[in-house]
């Protein structure tokens, strides 16, 4: 382990000292590293097998790697989980800075998640929120399990988005059309998350890739198999629907992406397998992630007077971030009411302020964040307008009993699903 210390030094390069070693492939790496930094400061380098790696932990840092040299830090480091789920760094997450990214960027923000596409699909968001509320209200003072909702909600929505409807079974009755049914949907898209954020040892010590120490490549490869499936099922179809039309409108955003990969104008040609990749990437489900996706130095570097070696793997706990003291008055308490308060309110989400990172910032930002922050707007407001909540039981259970436990990934859901009992709050007919 080197640590960065914060006293003063002659004026040039920083020294790193080196203080010992540590062995970091724990379950909740942000929380580990949060501790260190609570010890050794908010820039510190660390050597995770064969790689630096440099870890910023407050907002002034995250500043220096995002925006003041956020063209340095801009790509990302070949992992297995970018090999084998994402069609070899093909898509937009883990694709190495360059044309094929840049071209991938502009295509997402232009075209998939312009203003004008987000509008025109905001009745598919009615309509899914009305049935996912007259769901929740047939279950009315039966514990349910949040998540479950949660996330058959947000598949129906980017389903139907991105794949012109939902390929997937939601009953019994209905599984001639589909090629899952929605559990089995469901766990490959936990599978994905959680295996796009493992801390998979081969990465970390390449020469002991082959033996797949942790089994996780055997899954990574298990899943492709399962997404492959998938994906030549919905682009078949869609191709074949192409096909049969004589002057073709895209629809939806598998449409959208194969006219794309015929366009003989694009800079960088895509392919079947880059149109896969794109659209795997855009089922993301539970995005939240605590150290961002982790970035990548293209060069030597000196960031606020340390030197950074090209290829260094960088992450931004932006977890700890959250919870700085220094920026959140009592940052373990819940206390929506801070961001009406003057000094919270003006922080913003969207990767102006680096007090608060849930999408990252800069180049590498999610560009599929104002789709994330409508859904959970507005699936939260359906939530709280539509019913009262009370937790299971005869209120033996507190608050306070609730796990806030964390599986650490590429997103950090809940350990122990949330389950809830809720009360219709409206008359029965606007259900
Ligand atoms: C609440 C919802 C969401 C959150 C909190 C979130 C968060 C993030 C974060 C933290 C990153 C990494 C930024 C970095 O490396 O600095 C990211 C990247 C990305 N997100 Fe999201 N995301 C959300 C929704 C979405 C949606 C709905 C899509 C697409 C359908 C999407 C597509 C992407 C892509 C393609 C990247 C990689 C960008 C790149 O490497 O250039 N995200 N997201």
């Amino acid at each position: 382990l080197r640590q960065h210390h914060p006293l003063k030094f002659p004026p040039g390069p920083r020294p790193w000292p080196i203080i010992g070693n540590l062995n970091l492939i724990g379950p909740l790496p942000h929380q580990s590293l949060q501790k260190l930094a609570q010890k050794y400061g908010p820039i510190m380098q660390l050597r995770f097998g064969s790689f630096p790696v440099v870890v910023a932990s407050s907002a002034e840092m995250a500043k220096h790697f995002l925006k003041t040299h956020d063209h340095v830090f801009a790509s990302r480091p070949q992992t297995a989980a970018g090999k084998h789920t994402t069609y070899n760094y093909l898509n937009i997450t883990w694709a190495p800075y360059g044309p094929y990214w840049r071209q991938g960027r502009k295509i997402y923000l232009s075209e998939l998640f312009s203003s004008k596409r987000l509008e025109s699909y905001e009745y598919i968001r009615a309509e899914e929120l009305r049935a996912f509320v007259s769901r929740l209200q047939a279950s009315s003072g039966k514990p349910i399990m949040l998540k479950e909702h949660l996330s058959r909600v947000t598949l129906s929505i980017i389903s139907r988005i991105v794949l012109g409807r939902k390929y997937f079974s939601e009953s019994e009755s209905e599984t001639e059309n589909s090629i899952v049914t929605l559990e089995e949907f469901q766990e490959m898209l936990d599978e994905l998350f959680l295996l796009n954020g493992v801390l998979n040892i081969g990465d970390w010590i390449p020469w002991l890739d082959f033996l797949d120490l942790q089994g996780y490549v055997k899954r990574m490869k298990a899943l492709k198999k399962k997404f492959d499936r998938f994906h030549d099922h919905v682009f078949d179809e869609h191709k074949a629907k192409i096909k049969g039309m004589g002057d073709f409108v895209p629809r939806d955003m598998a449409d959208l992406l194969l006219q794309l990969a015929d366009d003989p104008n694009l800079q960088v040609k895509l392919n079947y397998d880059s149109v896969k990749g794109f659209t795997q990437e855009t089922m993301r489900k539970h995005p939240v992630a605590v150290l961002l996706a982790p970035h990548l130095a293209l060069e030597d570097c000196n960031v606020a007077g340390y030197d950074i070696r090209k290829g260094t793997r960088v992450f931004i706990n932006s977890w700890s971030i959250g919870r700085d003291p220094s920026i959140w008055d009592e940052p373990e308490e819940f206390r929506p009411e801070r961001f009406l308060q003057e000094k919270a309110n003006n922080i913003d989400v969207k990767g102006h302020s680096f007090e608060l990172l849930p999408f990252g910032s800069g180049r590498r930002m999610c560009p599929g964040y104002s789709l994330g922050l409508k859904m959970i707007s507005s699936s939260l407001a359906n939530l709280l307008h539509g019913f009262h909540w009370k937790l299971p039981g005869d209120g033996d259970m507190k608050v306070d009993d609730i796990s806030m436990d964390e599986v650490y990934g590429l997103a950090t859901p809940r350990k122990y699903p949330l389950v809830a009992v809720i009360d219709p709050r409206l008359p029965l007919h606007l259900y």
